[in-house]
Order: structure tokens, then sequence, then C-alpha cells
């Protein structure tokens, strides 16, 4: 148990106290990671991928790149093979495995995946490809998985709108809502599953037009035939009409129960929820991958407004189609049934839908369509929104009836557009009501004489006036259905909208691209070096470089201006400057979220990059599950749970430590068969003890599961219970915990007193020297070196210092070595180093 070999290991075994079969954890000294000296010089090779990502486009020849680190003796080998995510083999990749060989002295390594072309459209979508069984190797602890990501080239909803969406938002808003509705149910109808279910509902549908044909069949037969002449020729057991009755009546029970048994089916094939499904996975996955511009460009209540209710409003399209399509046979069925019982009919089955245009036509004159609703509605989600958001800052300001007023003028506003709709609505719909009594009534007093007469039969009589009010009622079906299509026109316009933006997914492949392709170039250069000191990787070797980087603010001044400088990968990099002189700018470019205007930011693909934002995120979770936010499955690990322990000793966050052994704890109790129910209202019993699962099971309790409810209870508020400093702890822990090779840190000590501050940068500072925090030393040459950049309002000289400063002067990046001029002046001591540097500062590369 523990991580660390040697003497380090020892110590956190005495230090483990086993009760409740789990594993308590003390404080740990100060000194107890020292490091020790290395005893692996000549550990196995590392074989791994090349960069924690890839992107690839659809259809292209696709390469990935593998890596082998160490000596480069002798032949070594694994075993490869891709694994599915999002992205499903054989829709958008075919499946490979296999061995990847390299051979004595062999760098790289490249395995083929055949990414499938689909002409549907489809959100960023991944698949995996794991590394395993290593012959003569060993595997990168966290490249041995690669994700990949399929970039999809077709617009939304199909390819008929790929020159629309090429010129952006403003010309999709023009586009027509009905052919645009008709692309949108291709798509749906490309889902897998759905092409067959939606046959099949199309076809059953008609089932109920048939039980409608059978009810007037058998409503004209019972008073013409059965109750009528009784023609022993024309009842179904001939010469007895209460036999022939009874079959009917079992006929009037069956019909139903086989509508009932499709009803049943139809609800199981839930085609709604499945389209909904995909738009609202779709949408968060495209959100999720949006470029900075598109993600500006959308509000947080108008992603929650998409996803939560346009997706669904538009996953019953296809049942609005299939409805449409019943009604359309049902008329069609009816007006037969009229003209083949009296072809006398033909002009009500003529005349009733002339009428029906000519009032949708007079309506248009008659009824002024009123403003819509949608702009207002949107208004009274943002406020809400605001209002959550803002709520500390309106209370503390007094503000609480301003925004009440504000809330209530929006409401009133809202209402007063609505009211006229309502109107609108009742006064364009009741004429349907209409028709059928119209009809029925000028039939009864045109046609009763022709009954009387014996021209006409009393069944037909009766039956065609049910025809007029099925007719009637089949015409507001169908104007619900017309009505329910075109009230998505709006949301399918802004759904197309949002789905056509911009992800950054194209500049992750070009950026991975490029870095891939430098990383081998420059690990080639290396190999023609002398042999460095034992149990040094050439790899480590190549620096973190800005290569002539210039950033041009939007009013063309230049922010930075031909930047060159690099850093050695292990070091502690402070970034320090007046407000203003681009050090936040720089910190994102680093981590890859703003590309420099020119010029290039080299990073070696494989080192994994992980951005630390000024702003303490704690997430809606466990404490656990925020600690482990990086890795989610590690929590699994006791050596990485001991090794979360040891970091919050480090980081002296005592109260989050009690609350991650309260966690512990609950998760540690034995699993009962009822602790995975989702539904609490199923229970198996209270003492049966569980069979064999995932061994991450027991630490990753499934969402709403009795044990994630248990730990939610127990720990419920624990976020308030964290003062402030210790929140921003954790938000820093998290990222120790995940331990990144490249850690950037906007302004981390901005939150923290001198004392908490010092805390925190020895412990990036053991991060750096340790390659990594809280693990063995005696491992260090076997990991890969940390480097951590972080900006600064000022930097301390003492045992914490940085290893070198990036001064931001004069658009541009001054190096300095703290511990060079400590040397050389160690009167110095733990002085706050001031923020503008001498003119004679030093450039160029790192010692
Ligand atoms: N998108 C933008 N549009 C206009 N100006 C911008 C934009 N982004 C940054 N700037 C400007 O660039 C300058 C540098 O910003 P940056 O946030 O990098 O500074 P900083 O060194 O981190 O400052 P501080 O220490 O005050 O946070 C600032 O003057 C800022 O106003």
């Amino acid at each position: 148990m523990g991580v660390c070999g040697g003497k380090a290991a020892k110590n956190n075994a005495s230090r483990e106290l086993r009760f409740n079969g789990g594993i308590q954890y003390s404080l740990l000294e100060a000194n107890d990671l020292e490091p020790q000296p290395s005893v692996n010089s000549d550990s196995l090779d590392i074989v791994q991928f090349a960069a924690p990502i890839f992107v690839a486009a659809e259809g292209e020849d696709f390469k990935v790149e593998l890596m082998r680190l160490g000596s480069l003796s002798g032949r070594v080998s694994c075993y490869f093979q891709t694994e599915a995510s999002s992205g499903k083999a054989g829709s958008r990749y075919v499946h490979t495995e296999g061995e990847v060989i390299f051979e004595d002295g062999q760098l790289q390594q490249s395995i083929d995946i055949e990414i499938l072309d689909s002409p549907t459209w489809a959100a960023t979508l991944e698949f995996k490809i794991l590394l395993s069984s290593p012959m003569g190797c060993t595997l990168g602890k966290y490249l041995k998985v690669c994700r990949v990501k399929v970039l999809d080239g077709d617009s939304f909803p199909t390819s008929a709108y790929a020159e629309v969406a090429a010129l952006g938002s403003g010309a999709l808003e023009t586009v027509s809502g009905p052919p645009l509705f008709v692309e949108f149910c291709k798509l749906m109808l490309r889902i897998p599953g759905n092409t067959w279910r939606f046959g099949l509902t199309l076809l059953f549908d008609q089932l109920k037009n048939a039980y409608v044909w059978f009810m007037l069949v058998s409503s004209v037969y019972m008073v013409n035939v059965i109750f009528g002449d009784q023609d022993p020729e024309r009842l179904f057991i001939p010469g007895d009409a209460e036999g022939t009755a009874q079959v009917l009546g079992l006929m009037y029970i069956v019909l139903p129960l086989i509508l009932h048994i499709w009803k049943e089916a139809k609800t199981k094939m839930d085609i709604t929820g499945r389209c909904s499904f995909f738009l609202q996975t779709s949408m968060m996955r495209k959100y999720m991958n949006y470029s900075s511009e598109s993600r500006a460009e959308v509000t947080q209540p108008e992603v929650q407004k998409l996803v939560d209710k346009s997706a669904v409003q538009l996953g019953e399209s296809l049942n609005d189609v299939s409805s449409l399509l019943e009604t359309l046979g049902k008329l069609i069925m009816l007006n037969s049934f009229a003209i083949s019982s009296d072809p006398g009919m033909l002009w009500a089955v003529v005349t009733m839908p002339v009428v029906m245009g000519l009032w949708v036509l007079l309506r248009e004159f008659w009824l002024r369509k009123p403003e819509e609703d949608d702009a207002y509605v949107k208004e009274v989600s943002t406020l809400v929104g605001e209002i959550s958001e803002f709520y500390p800052l309106i209370a503390g300001y007094f503000q609480r009836p301003t925004m009440n007023e504000r809330f209530a003028a929006r409401v009133t506003k809202l209402q007063e557009v609505q009211e006229p709709r309502g109107i609108y609505d009742m006064r364009s719909e009741f004429f349907f009501d209409w028709l059928g009594p119209f009809f029925s009534g000028f039939y009864i007093c045109f046609y009763s004489s022709q009954v009387l007469g014996g021209q006409l039969s009393l069944g037909t009589f009766l039956a065609t006036i049910s025809v007029f009010k099925e007719v009637s009622s089949n015409f507001a079906s169908g104007f619900g259905c017309i009505k329910s299509i075109i009230a998505k026109f709006n949301p399918l316009l802004e759904v197309t909208v949002f789905l056509n933006r911009t992800t950054d997914v194209a500049d992750l492949r070009d950026l991975v691209k490029r870095r891939v392709a430098e990383t081998a170039d420059q690990r080639k250069k290396l190999m023609q070096l002398p042999v460095p000191s034992p149990g040094t990787v050439r790899t480590d070797m190549i620096p973190i470089r800005l290569e002539d980087v210039h950033f041009k603010l939007p009013s063309n001044k230049n922010l930075l201006q031909g930047v060159n400088v690099s850093v050695e990968q292990g070091k502690l990099v402070a970034l320090v400057g007046l407000a203003g002189s681009g050090k936040t700018k720089l910190i994102q470019m680093l981590a890859s979220g703003v590309s420099p205007t020119s010029g290039k930011v080299l990073i070696p693909s494989h080192l994994r990059c992980l951005l630390v934002s000024h702003r303490v995120y704690l997430m809606h979770a466990s404490p656990l599950q925020n600690l482990f936010f990086g890795d989610p499955l590690a929590v699994a690990q006791p050596e990485e749970r001991h090794r979360m322990m040891w970091i919050l000793d480090k980081l002296q966050m005592s109260r989050t430590r009690e609350l991650a052994e309260s966690e512990i704890e609950i998760l540690q109790e034995p699993l009962l068969e009822e602790d995975d129910e989702v539904d609490e209202g199923c229970c198996y019993g209270a003492n049966k003890v569980r069979a064999a699962e995932p061994p991450h099971a027991r630490w990753t309790p499934p969402e709403g599961s009795v044990r994630a409810k248990r730990v939610a209870s127990a720990l419920h508020g624990w976020q308030e219970s964290l003062s402030f400093q210790e929140k921003a702890k954790l938000h820093i822990a998290r990222a120790v915990v995940m331990n990144p090779e490249i850690l950037i840190l906007e302004k981390p000590l901005m939150n923290f007193d001198d004392r908490e501050a010092d805390l925190v940068v020895t412990v990036l500072k053991e991060y750096v020297s340790n390659r990594g925090v809280a693990v063995s030393a005696a491992t260090r040459d076997q990991r890969r070196p940390r480097t951590c950049f972080y900006s600064a309002e000022r930097v301390e000289m003492g045992v914490a210092m940085p290893d070198v400063l990036w001064k931001f002067e004069n658009a541009t990046i001054l190096p300095e070595y703290p511990q060079a001029q400590l040397v050389q002046d160690p009167k110095k001591g733990r002085k706050a180093k001031p923020l503008s540097s001498p003119k004679s500062a030093q450039s160029g590369e790192s010692p």
C-alpha cells in the first residue's frame, strides 16, 4: 500500500490505521518527500501516445503517433485497440486492434485508423485507443490511453445547408422554415433505428383509421341489416341476426384491444425520446467544443432553453408528421366512405375542404396576427439567470426591491404580449367546432325526406352525420398538427444556428498535428547529441519556447512583440509584470486557449497542460469528486487516495481532509444490494452483501444511487464549512491531484495571505522538483518533468521561490533567474521582489 518505494513507502505503511476495513490517514511530516537517490537508471523504456488527444477529420487517412522514451535499445512492443465512446465503431471509425512494434533504436511509431465518412451530421464524437500488454517496455501512466475526436464536416441538419452555414449565423437566420423542417426530419430519420420505427408507426397508425371505417360500416350494417331487413345473405351467420350481432359485439372489443396493444408498443418505441436524446446530447457536445467566439455569442439561459425546451419540442417532429399523415389518411377514408355509401355526397366532400380553405384565407384578413412572445420570454429568463447568479450582490447592495420591480415589469410585458395571442388562437380555431354542426344540420334539413321516402337507408343517413362530425374534428386535429409543425420553425432555426457555430476542434487538429511533428523533429535532433547522464530522457530536454510571438489587441496595440523566450522542462516559472502587461494573455496562449497573432508557442505534444483559472470553482459534487475531477477513476486506487490526503496535508487543508475522510468512510461501508439501485422505492432487503462488481464501483457510486444519496446527505452543505482560503486551496489541490506535466495557474496566490501563499508556492516547488507532489522521490526519473507557470502580483524571494521569472516589460518578456541572483547576493533573503525589473535583466535560454 502507498506509492513510495524505499524508505518513504515504509513510512507510509506505518501511518495507516485500519478502521471499518479502510484506511485512516494521519498527518505527514514535512520532510517525508526529500528527494531520494534514483534507483531506476536502467529501468524499462516507456511506450505511450505522442499526445493525449488527437483530432481526425471524416474520411481522412488518419494516423495516431506513438513515442518510445528511454534507452531505445532492443525491440519492444505492445497491444493496441480502439474503444467506442460517443463515437461508435462502424459509424465513425473502423474498430482496429493489433500489435505495435518499436524496433531497436526506433523513436516513433504510428497506428492507422480508418475514419468513416458519413453524410449524416453529427456533433464532434470521440473514441479512445488503449495500449496494453507491453513487451520489454512499460506503458506511460497517463498516455497509455488517448482520445480521438472526429471532426464532422457536415452542416446541420443536412449538407443542403452547407453553403448558408458557411456564411455564418446571420445567413442561417434568414432560412425558410418548411424546407429546413423537411431536412431536419431527414436527419431525425437517419438516427440509427428511427427509420424502421417511423415506417412501422405510419403503417400501424392507419389501423386507427381502419377502426373508424369499421365503426361506420358496422353502424350502417346494424341499422340496415341486423335490425333492418335481416337479409340472410348479408348476415355473417345466415339466418341468425342475434348471433351476427354477438360477432359484431366481439369485434367491438377485439379491435380496440389491438389498437391498445399497438399504442403500448408505439409508446415503448419512443421515437420522440430518441430524437430529443440525440438533440440534447449533440447540443451539449457541440457547446463543449465551441470556440471562444461562439461561446461569447450565446448566453447561459439561451443554452439552457435550447437544451431543456427546444430540443424536447423538436424531438416531437416525427411524431407530428406521423400524426398529420394519420389525419390525412383518415380524411381520405371518411370521404371515400361518404361517397361509397352515397355518391350524392360528393358535394359535401368537395365543399368541406373548400370552406376550410376559405376560412383560413379569411382569417388572415380578419384576424391580426399578434406579436411573437419569444423575445419577451427570453428577457424574463435572462433576468431570472442574472438574479440567481448575482443574488449576493443584489442583496448586499439593498437592490432587491429594484430587481423585483424590473422582474415584475418584464413579466407584465410578457403577459401583455401573450394575452392577444390566446385570443387569436381561440378565434382562429373556433371554426372547426362549427364545421360539423353546420354540415350535419344542413344534411338533416335536406336529406331526412329521402330517408322518409325510402330512397336513403337510415343506417347510411346516421353514418353520414357521424362522418361530418369526424371530418370536422379531423380538420381540427390536422390543423393542430400543422400548427405544431409551424411552431417548431423558430426553435429549429435557433437550434440550426446553435449547431452550426464554429468549434475549436479544427484549430485543435492543426495544433496537435503541428506539435506532434515538431516534437518528433526535436527528438530526432536530440538523438544526435551525446548520451546524457544516466536516468535522463532526451525527450525531456525539449524546452518550452515562445518563438517570435506577437499579440495584437483589437485596438492594434502590440501587447506582445517579437517575444523569444524559452525554459527547460521541470521549472517553476513566475510571470510578473505591471497590470495590463499581458500575463493573462500569455497564460491563455500557453494553455492553447488563445493563439498568438503571429509566432509560435512550442510545447512538446506529449505533455498534458492544465489551466487553473483565477476564479475559484467548486463543483456541485462531493469532496472526493471535486478532488478527483481530473481523473475520476483514480479515486478507486488506494495509493491515489493516499496521495490526495498527503496533498491536503501539505496544503494544510484540515477541514477538506476531514470531509474526504468522512466520504471515504461512507464509501468503504460494506456494499448492500440496494446501494446501486437508482430508484429508492425498490429495495431488496437490508443485509444482502453485493456480488462482484468493477473495482471502481464502490468509489464512483452512480448518480441517484443509495450510496451517492448517503454521501450527499452526510456531507450536505460541505462547501459552506470551508473558509474562502481553503476553497481556493481546494481549487489548486484538484490540479495537483491530477498531476499534469504542465500546470498553468492564473494568479493562484491572489486569494491567500502571505503564510498560505508561501505554502502554495512550496507545494508548486515540490511539484516541479519531485515531478509531482506526494509521489515517490525514488521513481522521480521514471516520470516526465513537471513544469509550472503562474502569474503573480509579487514574488517572495526565499526557500520557495520560483526558478525563473518571466518579466513583462515593454511588450516583451525578460527572463530572470532568482536562484542565481541569490547565490551572487545572499543578503537579499526573503524580501518581496519588486515588479519593475532592472533594464539589465538577462535574456536567452535558461541555464
Ligand atoms: N479582447 C480584448 N479586447 C481588448 N483589450 C484586451 C482584450 N484582452 C485583453 N485586452 C487588454 O490587454 C491588456 C493585457 O491584458 P492581460 O489580462 O493579459 O493583463 P495582465 O498582465 O494579466 O493584467 P492584470 O495583472 O491586471 O490582470 C489589458 O490592457 C487588457 O485590457
